[in-house]
């Protein structure tokens, strides 16, 4: 496997790569032309905020299977296009929010006490403070926009210089500004109207971009400090540059710019507008903590394992993987069972949670359970990220639907397939530390432990059919490791599953399916 870092980060990340045998290549300085030439031969990308990874990267990139964000914001990432292609993108959402909201502290002190402007004069030899008198925190208002992992980092550390805390952010919960002890604003020009210091820290969104514009300064008390360590644009740039002409803003600290890393906004031009060059997750500790993370992940995404940091797939809490990680596996088996049994184009697929699976979330396992059934018939890529999508596309539709109470079993999941012509269904449940059984295939009861090869036969429940079968397994020279039936005695059908030990070739399953009372004869591979 091959990993393209296209900048730079911690080399404990890149270590970490290749301890486990990642063949990586650490090209920070290559140009958009360089890039798009490169990334045909790599499964992996790793990148900061400065690689655009859109469709034009996309099309150059048919091997790639992994997009690893070495960081937080993922708004240079297009994700239509990874997902649709199946490539997994990954982030490191938590590894350097203490860096950028530290970072934001700097930057209110750098403005607030005009630090850089009497530290530039000090250093041309000049000793004077006239005209830069800066302000006291204490008793002011900050407003903050958007409390999520962040804002909520800088308000908890703000309260301890005695300032009184707002802030607007309509999607979390009440009590997450009780938590942190946060006034709610529930208008952006409440806010703007009360605080003595904004910053915002809102992903940047459609809704987000532009969300702090003319209206909003308007809306705004004068004499305003403005801090952006979010992301450019989030605050209007020209709108920003206005207020400040007409003294409602009276200083800004601003870590991202439109156009970045070649900004060449008017901003950089202004003496109250303190800048720093995208620097809030740089330290050591955030780059660290980032680059390790971010390896982790391009590698287990590059394995095929679900990766709980995926941007592109149903958010999983930490605390349910481990249990969750035993269903995947089971959906996946489940699936992939359908094609290998039934020959018919899939229409319609319904998946029945009961029991302890009913509280999870379910989403993810729905994904495994596509993954499994579409991977033994598509040439196309097909996981866990485009599963979705490429069932959409072949017109099959999925349903989910989720029973607490179940009969006989703690945990069960069935997944019914119905094709032009039939239904065919089959059931599973787990149990211990990521044990599997098939317990039903089209009504025929079992206690299945699936293994990689298994030979699955309908056959007329008589004497000596069981036999035969066994015998002529043994002058193929397939070993039977074990051996389950399920009958319906009303029907007088039954179905065999044989776990064996090696692949059964067609002539054999030819000569099995020659056996008097056997019906069908199919083998499988999980
Ligand atoms: N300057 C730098 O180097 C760094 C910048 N960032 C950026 O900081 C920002 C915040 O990151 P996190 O706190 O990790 O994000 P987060 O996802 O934890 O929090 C974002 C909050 O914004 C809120 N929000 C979304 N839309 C909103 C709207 N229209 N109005 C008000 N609130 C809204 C959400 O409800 C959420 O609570 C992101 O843009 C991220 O890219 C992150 C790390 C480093
Ligand atoms: O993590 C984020 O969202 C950041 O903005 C940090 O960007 P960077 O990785 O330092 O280019």
């Amino acid at each position: 496997m091959k990993v393209l870092i296209s900048e730079q980060i911690a080399q404990k990340g890149v270590e970490k790569l290749t301890q486990e045998g990642v063949s990586v290549d650490v090209k920070a300085n290559l140009s958009r032309q360089e890039l798009l030439q490169v990334i045909g031969e790599y499964d992996g990308l790793i990148v900061r905020s400065n690689t655009k990874v859109n469709e034009e990267l996309y099309q150059h990139a048919p091997r790639l299977k992994v997009v690893g964000r070495a960081g937080n914001g993922v708004d240079n990432i297009e994700m239509e296009g990874a997902t649709k292609r199946g490539i997994v993108v990954v982030n490191t959402p938590e590894s350097n929010v203490v860096s950028a909201a530290e970072l934001t502290i700097g930057l209110i002190f750098a403005t607030c006490r005009n630090i850089p402007q009497l530290h530039n004069r000090l250093k041309e030899r000049v000793w004077d403070r006239a005209g830069l008198k800066g302000m006291e925190l204490q008793g002011k208002t900050i407003g903050i926009v958007g409390l999520g992992r962040i804002g909520s980092l800088v308000a908890t550390r703000m309260k301890s210089f005695g300032m009184n805390i707002i802030a607007y952010d309509p999607y979390i919960s009440d009590a997450r500004f009780k938590k942190y002890g946060v006034e709610k604003k529930e208008k952006l020009e409440e806010l703007m109207a009360l605080c003595d210091i904004l910053t915002v820290h809102t992903p940047k969104t459609e809704e987000t971009y532009g969300i702090i514009g003319k209206e909003q300064f308007k809306a705004a008390k004068k004499g305003l400090t403005v801090i952006n360590c979010a992301r450019a644009g989030i605050v209007n740039e020209e709108a920003l540059i206005e207020a400040m002409k007409e003294k409602i803003v009276k200083r800004a600290g601003i870590d991202v710019l439109e156009g970045e890393p070649h900004a060449t906004s008017p901003l950089l031009d202004l003496d109250n507008v303190i800048v720093t060059p995208h620097a809030g997750a740089d330290t050591v500790e955030a780059q660290d903590n980032v680059g390790i993370t971010v390896a982790q992940e391009v590698i287990s995404a590059l394995r095929g394992e679900i990766v709980p940091n995926a941007v592109n797939l149903p958010t999983l809490p930490m605390q349910e993987f481990d249990t969750i990680k035993a269903y995947l596996k089971l959906g996946e088996t489940l699936g992939k069972m359908y094609y290998q049994l039934e020959k018919e184009a899939i229409e319609k697929v319904e998946i029945l949670y009961r029991g302890e699976v009913a509280a999870l979330e379910t989403s993810v396992i729905t994904l495994a359970i596509l993954k499994g059934l579409f991977e033994p018939v598509l040439k196309e890529r097909i996981n866990y990220v485009n599963a979705n999508v490429i069932a959409d596309s072949r017109g099959v539709i999925v349903t989910e639907s989720k029973e607490s109470a179940v009969k006989n079993y703690l945990t069960l999941i069935t997944l019914k397939v119905t094709s032009k012509d039939k239904v065919f269904t089959i059931s599973g449940t787990t149990f211990g530390i990521g044990e599997l059984r098939i317990v039903e295939i089209n009504g025929f009861e079992f206690d299945v432990n699936p293994t990689p090869y298994m030979v699955v036969a309908e056959n007329h429940d008589k004497p000596g059919v069981v036999g035969q079968m066994g015998t002529l397994l043994g002058v193929a020279k397939v070993n039977i490791a074990t051996m389950q039936l399920g009958r319906k005695l009303t029907e007088q059908q039954a179905m065999m599953v044989l776990a064996v030990d090696s692949v059964v070739s067609q002539e054999t399953l030819d000569f099995l399916g020659g056996v008097e009372g056997i019906l069908r004869v199919r083998f499988v591979k999980i």
